[in-house]
């Protein structure tokens, strides 16, 4: 699992880095680390690295240093290189000595803007750890002039580091250099940041504030029936979904459970029909009450909100196992909070919210998701799953993954179902809730994918994905088995 830290405690683990090394000593390391990555991109967009032209954007603090000190390494190799300086005053006065002492030159007005518009490949090191909102004003016009690739020095100046947030004028990098630990920038926003390479600083960082999973945890943590497993042992999921007006999703959401791991499915409800012609080894019941034992529930996609659909969720609610509760399960617990008094306190509850449901929940999620998320899961002791092109999966211990969507192929109508039948599966399995919740969240996106190929496609299609999604984990993994 890759793992991202805020600023605040990158910061905290640099001071004693800092204080145990030679003044300049990290600033030029990680400028090392800045060069190399420039000089790669160079070769890429030209063919060549010396001869070629670098333009520097640099703030005023240790960000705009490093910027400058890269150029210093990029002069070593033969690149012409123009810093562009926001307050001259107020620049890292050893960076600018050395990039002086190099051959570089600075430029302000119309040659600074000619020199951004000339250049290869630019670097932004307006502004890194400290920074506060979108770029100002002087930095907004500057970058006005760029378009050639740009390379974020520690990460693209105008996005919120721990949030990932913009909110006005940012740098969109094609790649950053970042150094000591990702930030949460990082793992939340990749669409500004680029290709992500990390300078080691020998920072001592224990937990992340946010992880991020990868094809080789999915496949590591994906249950598959070992020697000794029959269909019991490997966990029955329940799907109490679907009604007579839909029984779409109750047919998604179980068939979703179905692909996931070779355990039972049992289902419940009035869609019990519509699931077995789809379905076959799927054990359809009425009611929960006569549903026999399972080892996890999905409760809600096209429940409704009405008397039947309340009874089913408080039912399962109190059933004594992990619960996965979804759509018209969410509404129905916003409607009537006294709900969760149903659940045995001990047991799992994951909730799947997309935006609209979260703040029916517990309000608007606003900018901020990752707080959002890890407040709601702490509130409402659950693992909180929040939907979207991000989607956050937060524990009540406050671990919080991030799941950045492979394209928007998975905005369609039934996806979510088809999500929650994944989660149902691997909470069966005995999982970690939060594991199982980020697992499914990985494979969905990857499903979606798999059966978009660059065309829109359909919640059916997602399904159909998943074996062809699994098998590509497992191969993966393969690799470690034998
Ligand atoms: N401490 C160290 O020795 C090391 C620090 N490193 C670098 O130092 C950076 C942090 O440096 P600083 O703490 O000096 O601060 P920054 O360089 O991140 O910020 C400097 C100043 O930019 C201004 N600023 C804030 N938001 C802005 C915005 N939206 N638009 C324009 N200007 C804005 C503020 O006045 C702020 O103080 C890291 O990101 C990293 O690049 C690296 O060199 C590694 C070692
Ligand atoms: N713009 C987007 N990009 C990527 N994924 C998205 C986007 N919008 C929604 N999704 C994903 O699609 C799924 C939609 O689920 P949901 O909103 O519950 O739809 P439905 O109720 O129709 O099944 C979620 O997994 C969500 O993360
Ligand atoms: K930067």
């Amino acid at each position: 699992m890759r793992g991202a830290w805020t600023s605040a405690r990158v910061r905290a683990a640099e001071e004693p880095v800092l204080a145990a090394t030679p003044e300049g000593a990290l600033m030029r390391r990680a400028a090392f680390g800045v060069a190399v990555q420039a000089a790669e991109l160079l070769a890429e967009h030209t063919g060549a690295v010396s001869g070629r032209r670098v333009a520097l954007l640099v703030g005023v603090g240790n960000n705009g240093g490093d910027a400058l000190w890269a150029g210093v390494f990029l002069r070593r190799r033969g690149v012409a290189v123009t810093a562009v300086l926001l307050d001259a005053e107020r620049t890292h006065p050893a960076g600018l000595g050395a990039l002086r002492r190099a051959g570089g030159r600075t430029a302000t007005g119309t040659v600074a803007a000619a020199a951004l518009e000339h250049a290869d490949v630019v670097l932004d090191g307006i502004v890194g750890l400290a920074a506060r909102g979108p770029l100002r004003a002087k930095a907004a016009e500057l970058v006005e002039h760029v378009s050639a690739p740009i390379l974020a020095v520690d990460m693209p100046s105008g996005v919120d580091p721990d949030t990932g947030v913009t909110s006005g004028p940012h740098i969109r990098a094609e790649r950053t250099v970042t150094f000591g630990a990702r930030k949460p920038v990082h793992l939340l926003n990749p669409a500004v940041c680029g290709s992500v390479h990390l300078v080691d600083l020998g920072l001592e960082l224990d937990s992340p504030d946010v992880y991020a999973l990868d094809a080789v945890d999915v496949g590591l943590h994906w249950p598959v029936p070992g020697l000794a497993d029959d269909k019991y042992t490997q966990g029955v999921a329940g799907i109490a979904a679907g009604s007579s007006t839909y029984p779409g999703a109750a047919v998604l959401a179980a068939g979703a459970a179905v692909l996931a791991t070779a355990g039972m499915v049992r289902y419940v409800g009035p869609a019990a029909e519509a699931v077995r012609a789809q379905w076959p080894e799927v054990v359809a019941t009425g009611s929960v009450a006569d549903a026999g034992r399972v080892q996890s529930w999905v409760a809600g996609p096209g429940i409704g909100t009405g008397s039947e659909g309340r009874d089913t969720l408080e039912r399962v609610l109190a059933d004594g196992v992990p619960v996965c509760v979804d759509a018209d399960g969410i509404n129905l617990l916003a409607r009537s909070p006294t709900l969760f008094d149903a659940r045995d306190p001990a047991t799992p509850l994951v909730l799947t919210p997309h935006d609209r449901e979260f703040a029916r929940l517990v309000g608007d999620p606003g900018s901020d998701r990752v707080g959002a998320a890890r407040r709601a899961a702490v509130d409402l002791r659950s693992v909180v799953l929040l939907k979207g092109n991000t989607t956050i999966v937060a524990a009540p211990d406050g671990r919080v993954l991030a799941n950045v969507a492979r394209g928007s192929w998975l905005a369609t109508a039934g996806s979510g179902d088809v999500l929650s039948g994944l989660v149902g599966a691997l909470l069966a399995s005995g999982m970690d809730p939060w594991l199982a919740a980020g697992c499914s969240a990985w494979l969905h996106s990857l499903a979606g994918e798999l059966a978009a190929r660059g065309a829109p496609t359909s919640a059916s299609g997602i399904l159909a994905a998943i074996p062809e999604a699994l098998r590509g984990i497992r191969v993966q993994q393969a690799h470690r088995e034998y």
